[in-house]
């Protein structure tokens, strides 16, 4: 099963240092945009095995609009199937990772092309991307920037970071997750609250009590943080990775008996990889594993 991914993996890199690349790091100067010489709303750069990729729409607080949203597909899609690239980071700037999808592009759109065209349709394509991504977020994180967020995998919040569902205050409700995923991270009255009010907004430190965040930071630690976070994972055994994904991923959907199976034939087919051969080997040796991704 593992036989797709044999081709030996180019580890050249890797071999960049990773603390001096995250001590170094400032998104103006370092962000270049390999995947796309025409990104108007990104910025992407490698860091060793991860992806970083910055929501880059500075004068309208990154509102999603929907060549934002065109962008991040592609370029989450080329990441996913790079298989140099091992994990992925999205962040926004200090201001905002994003404050919501944008209301002037939508504002005079009708039912009638929303429900034949799928408006926001393609938007969640994110969810469907294998391999794991955080967040890394900063200032606002509302509306469809609160979903952006919740569609990844991990959470890391800057300390000033605010989290809310303001839809209802523009006369619409949230459309990508706010009354779904934000009611799995926090619970009915919470996100009853912040969704039915509008404007009960979750502070970072707020979130991560309530579950919806991983772990706070001082706002300009965050990104570091996520890399690190990020690097970790991408130098595991990617397949291995992603079946992680996939099984917590299937707790949402599934009922319990059948996510528990589901989890136990993963487990079962580790055993068909040379990583599983290669981690409990070097256990047993006392040396650290050397994943080669298949
Ligand atoms: C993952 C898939 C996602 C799918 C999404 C699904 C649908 C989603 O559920 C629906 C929404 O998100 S509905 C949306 C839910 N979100 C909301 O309702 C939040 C709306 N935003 C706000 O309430 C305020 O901007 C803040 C309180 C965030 C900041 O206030 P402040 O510090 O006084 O700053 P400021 O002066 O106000 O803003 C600076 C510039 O940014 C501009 N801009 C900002 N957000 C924009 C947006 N969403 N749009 C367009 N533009 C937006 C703003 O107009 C201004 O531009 P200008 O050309 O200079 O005039």
């Amino acid at each position: 099963m593992f036989a797709a991914l044999r081709q030996p993996l180019a580890r050249a890199s890797a071999a960049k240092p990773l603390a001096r690349a995250f001590s170094a790091y400032t998104p103006a100067q370092n962000a270049v945009a390999p995947a796309s010489p025409k990104l108007e709303y990104l910025l992407t750069e490698t860091r060793g095995r991860v992806a970083l990729v910055t929501l880059h729409r500075p004068k309208a607080l990154n509102a999603l609009c929907n060549g934002l949203f065109v962008e991040l597909n592609q370029v989450l899609k080329d990441f996913d199937n790079n298989k140099d690239i091992g994990s992925i980071v999205i962040t926004g700037s200090e201001r905002a990772f994003a404050a919501g999808a944008d209301i002037k592009e939508m504002k005079d759109r009708q039912f009638i092309e929303n429900y034949s065209e799928d408006f926001l349709g393609h938007w969640t394509q994110i969810t469907r991307i294998r391999k794991p991504i955080i967040a890394a977020v900063n200032g606002f994180a509302l509306g469809g920037g609160c979903e952006l967020a919740m569609m990844c995998d991990i959470i890391y919040a800057g300390d000033k970071a605010v989290f809310g569902q303001p839809e209802i205050k523009l006369g619409t409700i949230p459309g990508a997750g706010g009354t779904q995923r934000l009611v799995k991270a926090v619970g009915k009255s919470k996100a009853m609250e912040m969704c039915l009010t509008g404007s009960v907004n979750l502070t970072a430190q707020e979130a991560e009590a309530a579950g919806l965040v991983s772990k706070v930071y001082p706002a300009e630690q965050v990104l570091d943080e996520a890399i690190k976070t990020a690097s970790k994972i991408a130098n595991l055994s990617t397949p291995v990775v992603q079946m992680v994904k996939d099984a917590i991923n299937q707790s949402f959907e599934m009922p319990l008996q059948a996510g528990l199976t589901f989890e136990r034939r993963l487990f079962h087919a580790t055993f068909a990889s040379n990583d599983q051969k290669e981690g409990m080997g070097a256990f047993a040796e006392k040396r650290k594993p050397n994943f080669t991704n298949n």
